[in-house]
């Protein structure tokens, strides 16, 4: 089991930001979580990556129950690539650099890499279609660039579990349909971690995510096989707005029913 989240509440001031939430992700499973702004998704990984404790509840992340795991080692098992990571950054350094850094998840390549490593570096950068920006600044790159290259320096450490969240945020069209194309190549990987996909747009789940949790208002909507989920009249009661679903080579669209809407 890769998360086992049973029963998990997370309490803030007489707020319910998360409100009895249970998850189970199995081993190679690839899922998506979906929800709107708020709706406790960024809470529900902070606490995956042991930031932050349940106020109630049980959590355990690659079979390991926290309070009885070294939460360090445990991160050590995680790629998780979010925009808060990209402000962390040295910009100066080349995106090989980053890329390398994430053998030991440092800011800044300090400890001693090895031949394999910096190998490994040019080869991840090489699979995610970048190797012409290996020795290019970061701060020159541009903002889907700097996504693969983040996706390559979560990679470099092997990591068992993947969250990439929210990694079309800022990109245009091309941009983001290219970046979808090549999590759903790293999907169809032998060796490939098993991911979440955390995203507010149902077009961005990809066919390889094909469980996927919905998450409103701090509380499970649903958790489901993606197929399954994407319905129109579920989708709608999930929104509170009355929605057409299209749905295309596996892959899905939304569009909002009527020519002026307001949530039902
Ligand atoms: N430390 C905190 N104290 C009080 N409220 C918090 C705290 N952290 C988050 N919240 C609130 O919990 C709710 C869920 O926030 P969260 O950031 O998890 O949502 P999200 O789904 O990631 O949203 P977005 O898609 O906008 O990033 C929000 O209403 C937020 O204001």
């Amino acid at each position: 089991m890769v998360i086992d989240i049973s029963h998990v509440s997370w309490e803030r001031e007489n707020d319910s930001i998360l409100n009895d939430v249970s998850w189970r992700v199995e081993n190679g499973e690839h899922w998506c979580l979906l929800g709107l702004n708020g709706s406790g998704k960024t809470t529900l990984l902070n606490m995956i990556n042991g930031y932050i404790w349940p106020t109630k509840g049980k959590i355990s992340v690659l079979g390991h129950a926290f309070g009885e795991y070294d939460l360090r080692e445990l991160r050590k098992s995680i790629g998780w690539v979010s925009t808060s990571l990209q402000q962390r950054l040295y910009g100066s350094e080349t995106a090989f650099q980053i890329v390398l850094s994430g053998k030991y998840s440092t800011i800044g390549v300090y400890d001693r890499m090895e031949d394999a490593d910096r190998e490994r570096a040019r080869q991840l950068l090489c699979s995610l279609g970048c190797e012409s920006l290996a020795d290019r600044a970061y701060h020159t790159l541009s903002q889907g660039e700097r996504q693969r290259v983040l996706i390559g320096r979560a990679l470099m450490s092997s990591p068992k579990l993947l969250i990439l969240d929210e990694p079309c945020t800022g990109l245009d069209v091309f941009a983001r349909e290219s970046l979808l194309s090549m999590v759903e190549a790293l999907a169809n990987e032998e060796q490939a971690p098993t991911m979440v996909y955390v995203t507010h747009h149902i077009e961005e789940i990809m066919p390889c995510f094909k469980h996927t949790l919905l998450l409103k208002d701090g509380a499970v909507f649903a958790a489901d096989a993606t197929e399954k989920l994407m319905d129109a009249e579920r989708l709608s009661a999930f929104f509170d707005v009355p929605v057409h679903i299209e749905s295309r080579g596996g892959r899905h669209w939304l569009s909002v029913k009527g020519e002026t809407w307001r949530r039902i």
